[in-house]
């Protein structure tokens, strides 16, 4: 094997030598993984069995960690891995993601990053879009946000949940930088900045700080609004530096969101009927839906069965029911996969107290 050698050459010429010859048997390797990649595919195909597993994939990228013997970094093995398995994907059958574009969006990188990029991309013009695509079935996958640290919520996928049949089948969290970029390289003579609402809300102090009175537009994506920017001097943007790139702006003050650490989370929906829940993989999420009767102590009366399965809630969020009745659906994840039993038990006892009960998908949780 080449690297085997003890002994390093100490010049460049010599050692890239060597790395072009582990570079010819890594592609040997991966062209063999690739075909394995394949024959399973075929098999699926005959038994109608979905192509993508994240459980799979989260369970390739962890045994490797447990074993990388460096100097690799751990964290550097689940981007490499993620593309070499999106690449063994596309070999089995193309993966169609739609996601709230144009091409630049934060969800589109969210798209990249937990699919890799050998996707088929399938921008949509609203989050509404998306999930049309997703169940209409010309898209496999949607991807939406979810939630951001600064911001909470984003209602509107939050209200699809509860219209479409789509589940939840995988999360990636993504940290969010905007910039404000512009045609021009200053800060003179802007006359709105253009930028999706959640975008605007996560840069208030930012804008009101350095551009007072300065009108805040709010258009349908980040990406939008820099494509809004690359029309018109006097306008400019909040978005990444990959829609900066791509719409030909200028940085004019990187990195304006108000807290450093900003994220957003991203869901995957799809079609129960095509894509059935990811198995468990261990480390996993389930997320469900629910409204109980509007009665003293029901809310109490709910968290009693997760407390005695010994169920975690990482999260609790409500939105109005739309009746007129100051009534709430709530939307609740829990630690682990509904098919743990204990899971299953608390699942059950809810089910039975609550007026309305949606399961939106159990799905292995982001670690990277
Ligand atoms: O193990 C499988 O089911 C495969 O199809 C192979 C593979 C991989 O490349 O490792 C590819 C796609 C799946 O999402 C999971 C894993």
């Amino acid at each position: 094997m080449a690297d085997h050698d003890d002994t390093l050459p100490q010049d460049l010429p010599g050692l890239r030598v060597r790395i072009d010859a582990v570079d010819r048997e890594l592609l040997a390797l991966i062209n063999r993984r690739a075909a394995l990649a394949h024959a399973v595919g075929e098999i699926k195909k005959k038994e109608g069995s979905p192509v993508f597993r994240p459980e799979r994939e989260q369970q390739v990228i962890e045994n490797l960690k447990s074993i990388n013997p460096g100097p690799l970094k751990n964290e550097s093995l689940a981007p490499i891995w993620r593309e070499v398995m999106s690449a063994c994907r596309a070999l089995e059958t193309p993966t169609r993601v739609a996601f709230l574009g144009p091409a630049g969006t934060f969800s589109e990188e969210a798209a990249l990053n937990y699919f890799g990029s050998s996707i088929v991309r399938v921008p949509c013009a609203s989050i509404d879009e998306v999930f049309r695509a997703t169940s209409a079935g010309s898209a496999d996958f949607g991807v939406v946000p979810v939630e951001n640290s600064t911001e909470g919520a984003v209602a509107r996928s939050m209200d699809l949940f509860l219209t479409t049949p789509l589940n939840i089948v995988g999360e990636t969290s993504l940290l969010v930088r905007h910039n404000l970029l512009r045609l021009r390289e200053d800060l003179q003579g802007i006359t709105a900045v253009c930028a999706h609402p959640q975008a605007l809300g996560q840069c208030h102090e930012w804008l009101s700080q350095h551009l007072p009175g300065v009108e805040r537009r709010p258009v349908t994506s980040n990406a939008e609004g820099a494509r809004l920017a690359s029309k018109d001097p006097s306008l400019a943007a909040l978005a990444s530096t990959r829609a900066g790139n791509e719409f030909g702006l200028h940085v004019v003050a990187p990195g304006v969101q108000d807290d450093p650490r900003n994220r957003t989370r991203f869901v995957m929906v799809a079609d129960p009927l095509k894509q059935p829940l990811p198995a468990p993989s261990g480390v996993d999420c389930t997320s469900l839906v629910i409204a109980v009767p509007n009665l003293p102590g029901a809310m109490h009366d709910l968290l009693v069965p997760l407390k005695d399965a010994g169920v975690s809630m990482s999260r609790f969020e409500s939105r109005p029911a739309r009746s007129g009745q100051w009534e709430y659906y709530f939307y609740i994840d829990l630690q682990g996969h509904p098919d743990e039993p204990r899971v299953a038990q608390a699942l059950q006892v809810l089910r039975a107290k609550c007026s309305f009960f949606k399961l939106l998908g159990g799905y292995p949780l982001d670690r990277h």
